[in-house]
């Protein structure tokens, strides 16, 4: 068995595969690394032989984590590392060092299941967009605040928009224009989001015509699924790239 992480800014996402046939048996989000240890140790029948992770945080937390994996199921995890190109896929910043490395695996994974020109849109705590073309050239891409940003910047800087959880998601039952705070915020935000995804589209087409794959990856994809339908939602896809660039043997 392999354990999969990949770390992101506010959640781990985890996932154990088979050596074999990279079957999933368990997986999960936690929000610390003793959460994760707690999650992956209460798994029965465990037989950890390897690991894998693609991690956007810093050089410390990221040695730590492996340190403490190594310490709780002796395992050598690898870690995910900067190229300037790979599986056919060219990366396309300045330096390509300074590309988080949640895009960079999301665009190999998207390129190597279209097979095309593609745009994957991922939604976590960060809002990105990132463009392959059909010849694998990465164009670059977008990043923005992520529903979680942009809720808890307005939390933050003004005095009356205070609101609890359940609200918060009682309020996604619909678009419509707010008749509460909760309401108005919440779908502001949704629609912010939708906004972005649309506007990525466009720039897709001016670019391909009608000749691309749109991948929606991250937490808050689905609030963005019905703007975009065309879209494929694929919610492992930075597994995908991560096993891409992390073979095991
Ligand atoms: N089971 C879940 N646990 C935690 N968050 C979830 C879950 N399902 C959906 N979400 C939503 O996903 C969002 C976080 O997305 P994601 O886990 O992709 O972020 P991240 O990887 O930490 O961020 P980034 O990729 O920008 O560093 C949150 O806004 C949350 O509302
Ligand atoms: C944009 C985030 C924070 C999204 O997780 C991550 O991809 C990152 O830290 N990137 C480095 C900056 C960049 O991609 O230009
Ligand atoms: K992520």
């Amino acid at each position: 068995m392999i354990l999969e992480l990949d770390c992101g800014n506010s959640f781990i996402k985890w996932r154990v595969i088979h050596a074999a046939d990279a079957a999933i048996t368990a997986g999960g989000i936690v929000d610390s690394d003793q959460a994760l240890v707690a999650a992956i140790g209460a798994l029965p029948a465990l037989h950890l032989v390897g690991g894998r992770m693609v991690s956007v945080r810093s050089e410390e937390e990221t040695t730590a984590l492996c340190a403490l994996l190594q310490q709780a199921f002796a395992i050598d995890v690898k870690v995910a590392q900067p190229v300037q190109e790979m599986a056919g896929v060219r990366n396309g910043y300045d330096d390509f060092q300074r590309l988080g490395m949640d895009r960079w695996l999301g665009a190999l994974g998207a390129f190597h299941l279209a097979k095309a020109a593609c745009l994957v849109i991922d939604f976590g705590t960060a809002a990105k967009a990132d463009f392959v073309a059909a010849d694998g050239e990465h164009l670059g891409g977008y990043i923005c605040p992520g529903m979680p940003l942009m809720r808890s910047q307005l939390r933050t800087h003004t005095r009356r928009i205070r609101y609890d959880d359940a609200s918060a998601e009682r309020a996604l039952s619909s678009l419509a224009p707010g008749r509460s705070t909760v309401e108005a915020v919440e779908r502001g935000c949704v629609l912010m989001l939708q906004g972005f995804a649309r506007t990525q589209i466009e720039q897709a087409k001016a670019l391909w015509g009608d000749d691309f794959t749109i991948f929606l990856t991250g937490g808050d994809a689905p609030l963005v699924h019905e703007a975009v339908p065309q879209a494929r939602i694929v919610p492992d896809l930075v597994f995908v790239g991560l096993a891409m660039a992390c073979p095991l043997s």
